[in-house]
């Protein structure tokens, strides 16, 4: 399995997406997830890798009898460096993936692209690896990047965060990702055997059009490794993601690294799943957790039976902002 670039008719725009010769969603099947809201991320990369190395297996071991075996294990973002913008050119670390072209994780230069793909053949799982800077030798920029990994350790998607987060709030918070990164260009999803996943990161969160784009392109499924904070957390955290999941009748994730106060930036923690119908199916504290969440199409389908939005668009007295990233 791999990705190619989809490029659309409006010439600016792309999309990625991981295909196996046909456009179709997979068939939505039952399955899996778990969220690791990471603790202990401090300064040492090395230290942090082997961290999210012993939390992938033992989350890969399942919560019996609560949860079986996951199918798909999550990490937040910037879960190999502390999170600011000072760090991530420190830190950053260059990924060479090409939409389209089989990648060799042999011939990778980046540590954690190299950890991640060989944690999740170790556990034989599908790895949506959090996020960790990237600095694309070809443009010269620095990237916030998702990376996702099949069961046999293939590296099958990248997703850059699209909106950067450069938010102030007087006396509260203060943070610019612009200063050192530079927003994604593409919308990315990808397929395994049971859904088609749709990515974004944190701050894509806030803007409706990347998730309805995903959701009309046949994702069930919308993850996005996250870190929200104690001010915007208990703000919007919950509201954003059910509103989400709402508004495209999909299941709607986001992972959060946890709570550390002696760190610069204080993460808040809460790593969810909610249902098409708004629902949360599991939430985290703001410890170090793993939380396990079945995701079950049922709910899926009789959401979209019941309240039929998906086919009441009036694309007559609005536009598709899908339009443009079908094929
Ligand atoms: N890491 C982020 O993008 C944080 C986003 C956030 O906290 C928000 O309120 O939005």
């Amino acid at each position: 399995m791999f990705s190619r670039i989809v490029r659309s008719s409006l010439p600016h725009y792309r999309f990625t997406r991981s295909f196996s010769m046909t456009s179709t969603a997979p068939t939505f099947k039952p399955f899996t997830l778990a969220l690791i809201q990471l603790g202990h991320i401090g300064a040492d990369k090395s230290s942090n890798l082997k961290h999210a190395r012993e939390m992938i297996l033992k989350a890969a071991k399942g919560d019996e009898p609560r949860a079986p075996k996951p199918d798909l294990i999550v990490l937040p973002e910037c879960f190999n460096s502390p999170y600011g913008h000072v760090h991530f050119p420190q830190y950053a670390e260059t990924i060479g993936y090409t939409s389209g072209q089989k990648y060799d994780i042999n011939k990778s230069e980046s540590e954690s692209v190299k950890a991640l793909s060989a944690t999740a053949k170790e556990a034989g799982v599908w790895l949506l690896g959090g996020t960790i800077p990237e600095r694309d030798t070809s443009d010269g920029n620095i990237y916030n990047a998702a990376t996702v990994y099949s069961p046999a350790g293939d590296l099958v998607a990248v997703h850059r965060k699209v909106h950067l987060f450069d938010i102030d709030i007087p006396g509260k918070i203060t943070f610019k990702e612009s200063e050192t990164l530079t927003g994604g260009h593409s919308i990315n999803f990808f397929d395994t055997e049971f859904a088609r996943i749709g990515l974004g990161i944190c701050y894509d969160v806030r803007f409706p059009e990347l998730a309805m784009i995903n959701a009309r392109q046949g994702c069930q499924v919308l993850i996005y490794p996250s870190a929200f904070n104690t001010t915007t957390g208990p703000l919007h955290w919950e509201l954003l993601q059910r509103a989400r999941a709402v508004d495209n009748q999909v299941f709607f994730s986001m992972c959060s690294p946890a709570r550390d106060l002696t760190a610069g930036y204080h993460a808040w923690g809460h790593s969810m799943v909610v249902d098409p119908m708004g629902k949360i199916l599991m939430e985290a504290g703001h410890d170090e957790d793993i939380i396990f969440a079945q995701i079950d199409p049922t709910t899926f389908k009789e959401a979209r039976a019941g309240i039929p939005v998906t086919t009441q668009r009036r694309f007559d007295v609005y536009p598709d902002v899908s339009k443009g990233f079908m094929n």
